[in-house]
């Protein structure tokens, strides 16, 4: 399998994630491209830290609207215990926009990434942290076999080594500690710190913490390709505007 996601991406698409929408580095691409700074804007019910996050929205309503802005993908949280999220919710706004969507969980098996092409995501989340070499790579080759791209997250300069010669397709640094499930206070620095320790032309996420759109611009001129965000974007006042404001960062920052 070849590194830096050089495979066939036409036989990818023709499997079954994400259903006639481009890969979500594709979709990072194409924003890129019409100047936009690539933003994943996420669907989380709740966190330890926050408490809920919908305020009696509706998350498939919600993620419409969010798609309805020039947002590079959508990201569902499906953990329950700390988030509320389930995988009918995964289902429900894959089926509702037109974006890829990516799923974030913990997943460890090849059945998880089974049941999140079945449930209509183009991109699943894998930690380092949680998971050996070996299990890595069996489940970059399910996700590939599955049409599914594979973001693999590190939160430290040893994790990013670990999996610099694995066959994935998006880098993401995670800003917080997921390991104490978001309760830490953190910010852009864990990805201006780490981002020059990324080798090579994959595409780097910085994830989590970024509030503002002088975040976006601190995470961008550090050296990454689009961010993800979840608490900033469901506590807004007005989602929408929240997110035309961080894409019009613009790119190239
Ligand atoms: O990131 C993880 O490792 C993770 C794994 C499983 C479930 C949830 C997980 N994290 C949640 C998030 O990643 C954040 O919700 C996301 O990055 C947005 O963060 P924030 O903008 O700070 O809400």
């Amino acid at each position: 399998m070849p590194v830096d996601g050089n495979f066939d991406r036409e036989k990818m698409e023709a499997r079954c994630g994400g259903r006639g929408k481009p890969p979500l580095s594709a979709s990072i691409r194409m924003r890129q491209r019409s100047g936009l700074f690539p933003v994943i804007s996420e669907i989380k019910v709740r966190s330890d830290k926050e408490g809920d996050l919908l305020r009696g929205r509706d998350p498939v309503a919600l993620a419409q609207e969010m798609s309805q802005r020039p947002v590079a993908g959508i990201s569902v949280v499906t953990e329950p215990g700390h988030f509320g999220g389930h995988m009918g919710l995964l289902k429900e706004v894959a089926a509702a926009v037109g974006v890829p969507v990516l799923h974030k969980d913990f997943i460890t098996t090849e059945r998880q990434v089974q049941e999140s092409a079945d449930c209509g995501a183009s991109a699943i989340l894998l930690i380092t942290a949680m998971l050996d070499l070996r299990q890595m790579t069996r489940l970059i080759e399910a996700a590939r076999d599955c049409g599914l791209e594979t973001l693999v997250e590190g939160h430290d300069a040893a994790e990013i080594r670990k999996i610099e010669h694995l066959p994935f397709d998006l880098r993401g640094i995670n800003n917080r500690d997921i390991t104490v499930f978001e309760v830490d206070d953190s910010d852009v620095s864990r990805t201006e710190e780490l981002a020059g320790f990324c080798r090579g032309s994959r595409i780097l996420i910085s994830e989590s913490s970024i509030r503002s759109a002088a975040d976006v611009r601190r995470a961008g001129r550090s050296g990454a390709d689009a961010v993800l965000v979840g608490t900033a974007v469901l506590k807004a006042e007005n989602v929408g505007s929240f997110l035309d404001e961080l894409v019009a960062v613009g790119w190239p920052v």
